[in-house]
């Protein structure tokens, strides 16, 4: 796909330099390709081929709305997890029919505003969430489509922190529990059965777990039809990996789907699916400048203008993210630089160790960062967040703008005297 790549030992997303991208806005600052984005949407699409289905972007992986708009016009649906994230998705111009809704928490105002809006379902994650709306329901006169978000126990083999399909995650309803919540939802008078779920975790890069959990929905799915109870889809999640290190093998997106549909053929289901990762982390990077070197006799430290607020994956997950230079050519010290934030907390770090050629006023980039990257950004240390711009075959847009300082106080106040 190459959106990345480098002219004369200079970044270039598509046919953009980064250089000049940092100079115009400063930096910190996320750059996402449209293309790149666009590709991976179509990836799944043609995945699912002429199997009736739907690929629900996950909203949470990067809400920006000028990415959620690409989406929209290329016939994405969308995977939301609040309110929030519904409002952007109408925002950006997406289909609430095609939006199905996941989450441990919905609150009744949530549910309300869903139902009126009329998306595609709900994914309901326990037996107090189905009573209670089918009682939002009810009162709007309306019947609430719902899917069963399934825990099926199968491991991820991912971060513990994103792990979701295990018994001890608070995700989904035990699938053993599975049969009886649906017999009580066929019951309820505002409630329609569509579908089922499942999620089991992120950044999998081994299809082996979404194999397993797909034969034990599968299993239900044929049990409950000896109820009386017919679904209409059939809903994988998302969880796709990508690459991150020379090691990780990324999985074939188009592969996937296929396998998927495969297994689910000949049952009259639909598949949907709800990809994050896979759709935007290679899309993007965030850009930082090197302000200050410093060294002791064991370390050297690269002191860059961005922090775990901008970023918070490597503090997080101990995540590995590759940094490259946006000037290949830089004549700078050759060392190998632990790069780190202007944060105070010692977890401020996007890398240790690596080997680079750097000085002051280098411009870095911090590669695959256009998932789970803006959106966990923060404003730790009174820091403003970085501005996001979206490259589109050479033409450059300011999909948001870089938070100032007063928009930082904007909602305080100083205590009353
Ligand atoms: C319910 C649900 N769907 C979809 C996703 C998207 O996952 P990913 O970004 O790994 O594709 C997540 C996040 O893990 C999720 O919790
Ligand atoms: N934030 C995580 C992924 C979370 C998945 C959400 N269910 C990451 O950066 O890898």
């Amino acid at each position: 796909m190459a959106a990345f790549h480098y002219q004369a030992n200079q970044l270039f997303i598509e046919q953009v330099s980064v250089a000049e991208l940092a100079k115009t806005y400063g930096t910190p600052l996320y750059v996402y390709s449209r293309s790149a984005i666009e590709q991976q949407l179509a990836a799944y699409q043609e995945g699912l081929g002429d199997h009736p289905g739907l690929i629900c972007y996950a909203v949470k992986a990067n809400s920006n709305l000028g990415v959620l708009s690409c989406l929209a016009q290329r016939g994405a649906g969308f995977d939301i997890v609040s309110i929030g994230e519904l409002e952007r998705v109408l925002l950006a111009g997406g289909d609430p029919a095609k939006v199905v809704f996941s989450g441990v928490a919905k609150k009744a105002s949530e549910m309300r505003r869903a139902l009126e809006v009329g998306i595609h379902c709900f994914n309901v994650e326990s037996a107090a969430e189905l009573e209670r709306l089918n009682e939002v329901a009810g009162e709007l006169q309306v019947q609430a489509p719902i899917s069963l978000r399934v825990n099926p126990d199968v491991d991820a083999q991912t971060h513990p922190y994103i792990s979701t399909g295990l018994k001890e995650n608070k995700f989904g309803v035990d699938f053993r529990q599975a049969r009886a919540f649906y017999q009580r939802a066929a019951a309820l008078p505002h409630i329609r059965i569509v579908g089922m779920d499942c999620h089991i975790g992120s950044q999998l890069l081994v299809s082996k777990p979404f194999e397993d959990a797909v034969d034990r929905l599968l299993a239900l799915v044929d049990e409950l039809k000896t109820d009386g109870i017919q679904l209409d889809h059939i809903d994988m999640g998302g969880g796709i990996g990508v690459q991150y290190t020379e090691d990780d093998q990324e999985p074939d997106v188009r592969a996937y789907v296929g396998l998927l549909v495969e297994r689910i053929k000949g049952r009259d289901l639909a598949l949907v699916l709800e990809p994050g990762r896979s759709i935007v982390a290679n899309a993007g990077i965030l850009v930082t400048e090197v302000e200050y070197l410093k060294s002791n006799d064991e370390h050297h430290f690269a002191i860059v203008d961005a922090g775990m607020n901008d970023l918070i994956r490597p503090s997080l997950y101990q995540a590995w993210m590759d940094i490259v230079p946006v000037n290949k050519a830089s004549v700078g010290q050759q060392a190998s630089w632990d790069v780190v934030g202007p944060i105070c907390e010692t977890g401020d770090f996007f890398g240790k160790g690596r080997a680079l050629s750097l000085q002051a006023g280098d411009l870095l980039a911090v590669m695959s960062a256009g998932a789970y990257g803006f959106v966990m950004a923060s404003n730790y240390n009174s820091r403003g967040r970085p501005a996001e711009i979206l490259v589109s075959q050479g033409h450059v847009q300011v999909v948001r703008q870089r938070e100032t300082m007063e928009s930082l106080w904007s909602l305080e106040a100083t205590a009353d005297a």
